[in-house]
């Protein structure tokens, strides 16, 4: 993972650090600070015994505030600090660990004068935030503070609550950990899109998407489509889950070792990793299509019963993340099989996708025109999406609309596809092509979710390099088909063993459909029907992730 630098707050405190405070209800209190831990306990009074010791670890903590004398009050100064620690919730006989927010108050008398108590104060609170910094390692890898983001919250994504959920859990945990940030409403598809792609990013420390899957794919390729691609994807992107599948951000949640969590708790979750802001690479897709368009991809490509549920139970929204499971029962009772060919370049044929983006810092201070032309340059000799126009019969009669009917926007900027032949010739010589022609899905995932409750690749990492491409052949039972899905709900439908499901690690892909009709998803997102390709570039973008 790349970390970047932690601005330096100020000399590192001398621990351990040792003080007495007063609480809430005028408690004393006596605390110590570690590197690690910070320790309270009630102090005794005459004949009372010292009470118990709660020991707080300092990675659980997202900020730290200090407030001066209050108005008519004594000459004591304030310390507020934030910690989110992981506890159990019981709902009947089971329980869920999930992040639950502890707030510290203390007053700081240690003089008569204002002054020295807000310095004291300070003092503290500066250590304290070094420590919440400070990882196993010794390594500091976040986005600098106080920093600002451009958080984007889409009002129709999921139940229409995004909004809602961001006011009532994200909002007071940006402020208590010192993030100021711009809100921007989006007000119809493609606004986000428009939005990253003329914005001067040097205004933002990140970009927060508040949404599904669908908002953080249309900030990806406007980000791709800017002159200055290769530095713009390089800001920190955060996701918080707002959407009905957030299988990006279910992913995070998951690579994080935790145990699965949905709703707000996911939320707080996701929010809690905003605010401690350390930065990670992400896996971006290059997809091409038979029209020259080509879209960038962070989290699947998918054709057959996976698609088809994915848009078809866009009418049990209201539901939330519940309509995966009504469309997939939907569908099972008129099971398909899909015709057409599959090629994949297999991971072992192929090194680790080098990452054509140089480590840009997202601070705005680096040159990369040289990268920039270079790539221009190789990308007019060499382009296998936008120079070979394809005329598909297939096209011309598509199930559902693509999103970007019309006048598609054409990504002409970001990496030349070296694993890739213009789709008009065979695939190279070592790829791999698939003998049957019948399926009833093919998955090509990059991340470990395909939506909340969907582990599709247990083996995916963020910044893994690699396809997981998953196929099922026809001839697979309704029930069989069934038992896939549960299992996939704990990620454990690729050991179940079913002759059906294929599961190989590819760089590059290429699915030619024969059916005249159809639906293909890029990150739950309806694109144009017909023969596409991709090929995953390791690293192209970073993200804020646990
Ligand atoms: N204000 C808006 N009104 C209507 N559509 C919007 C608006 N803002 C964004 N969109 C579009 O809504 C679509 C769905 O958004 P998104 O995927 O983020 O939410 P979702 O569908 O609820 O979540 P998921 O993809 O996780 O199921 C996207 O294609 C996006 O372009």
């Amino acid at each position: 993972m790349d970390r970047t630098t932690l601005e330096p707050d100020s000399a590192v405190a001398a621990l351990p650090m040792l003080g007495e405070f007063t609480g809430e209800a005028r408690v004393r209190y006596t605390l110590v600070l570690t590197e690690r831990e910070l320790t309270l306990q009630k102090l005794g009074t005459g004949r009372r015994k010292s009470g118990a010791v709660t020991v707080l670890d300092l990675q659980d903590c997202i900020g730290c505030r200090t407030y001066g004398a209050e108005e008519g009050a004594d000459s004591s100064a304030g310390l507020a600090v934030y910690f989110y620690p992981v506890r159990r919730r019981w709902t009947g006989l089971s329980s869920t660990p999930c992040r639950r927010r502890v707030e510290l108050r203390f007053r700081v008398a240690v003089s008569p004068d204002p002054r020295t108590n807000l310095g004291e104060a300070q003092r503290w609170a500066r250590a304290i935030r070094q420590g919440s910094f400070r990882r196993p390692g010794g390594v500091c890898a976040e986005v600098r503070r106080p920093c600002r983001f451009l958080v984007l919250i889409n009002p129709q994504s999921g139940k229409g609550q995004a909004q809602a959920m961001f006011n009532n859990h994200i909002q007071h945990m940006l402020q208590e950990a010192d993030i100021t940030y711009t809100l921007q409403i989006t007000e119809r598809q493609n606004h986000a899109r428009e939005m990253v792609r003329e914005a001067d990013l040097s205004q933002w420390d990140a970009v927060v998407i508040m949404s599904g899957d669908g908002l953080l794919f249309e900030v990806v390729n406007g980000l791709m489509e800017r002159e200055d691609w290769e530095k713009a994807i390089q800001t920190p992107l955060g996701v918080l889950p707002g959407g009905s599948g957030n299988a990006l951000a279910a992913s995070i949640h998951y690579y994080t070792g935790a145990q699965p969590v949905s709703g707000e708790d996911l939320l707080v979750n996701c929010g809690f990793m905003l605010c401690k802001g350390l930065v990670s690479h992400l896996d971006l897709t290059s997809v091409c299509m038979a029209s020259s368009q080509r879209l960038f991809s962070f989290l699947s490509l998918a054709w057959g019963f996976v698609a088809d549920v994915d848009i078809e139970s866009e009418k049990y929204r209201y539901v939330g993340a519940a309509r995966f499971t009504m469309g997939t029962l939907v569908r099972l009772t008129s099971l398909r099989v899909y015709k057409g060919k599959l090629a994949y370049l297999p991971a072992e044929e192929s090194q680790f996708p080098p990452s054509p983006a140089q480590p840009v810092s997202f601070t705005n201070d680096s040159n990369s025109s040289s990268v920039h032309s270079s790539i221009h340059s190789h990308l007019s000799r060499n382009s296998n999406c936008q120079n070979h126009l394809l005329h598909n019969s297939c096209n011309s009669n598509n199930a559902h609309k693509p999103k970007f009917n019309g006048q598609p926007p054409v990504t002409t900027q970001g990496p030349p596809d070296s694993l890739l032949v213009p789709l008009d010739q065979p695939v190279p010589a070592h790829w791999t092509v698939v003998k049957e022609e019948d399926f009833v899905l093919v998955m090509a995932v990059y991340q470990s979710h395909l939506a909340e409750d969907l582990i599709a690749a247990p083996a995916s990492r963020l910044e893994d390099g690699i396809i997981h491409l998953i196929y099922v052949k026809a001839g697979i039972s309704r029930q069989a088909l069934l038992r896939l899905f549960l299992a996939m709900e704990k990620g454990a439908h690729l050991s179940t063993n079913c002759p059906f499901v294929v599961y190989v690690k590819v760089r590059a892909l290429r699915l030619e459909p024969y059916s005249p009709k159809g639906t293909i998803t890029v990150d739950g997102e309806v694109v144009e029907y017909g023969p596409v390709q991709a090929q995953i570039y390791g690293r192209l973008a970073r993200i804020i992730a646990g």
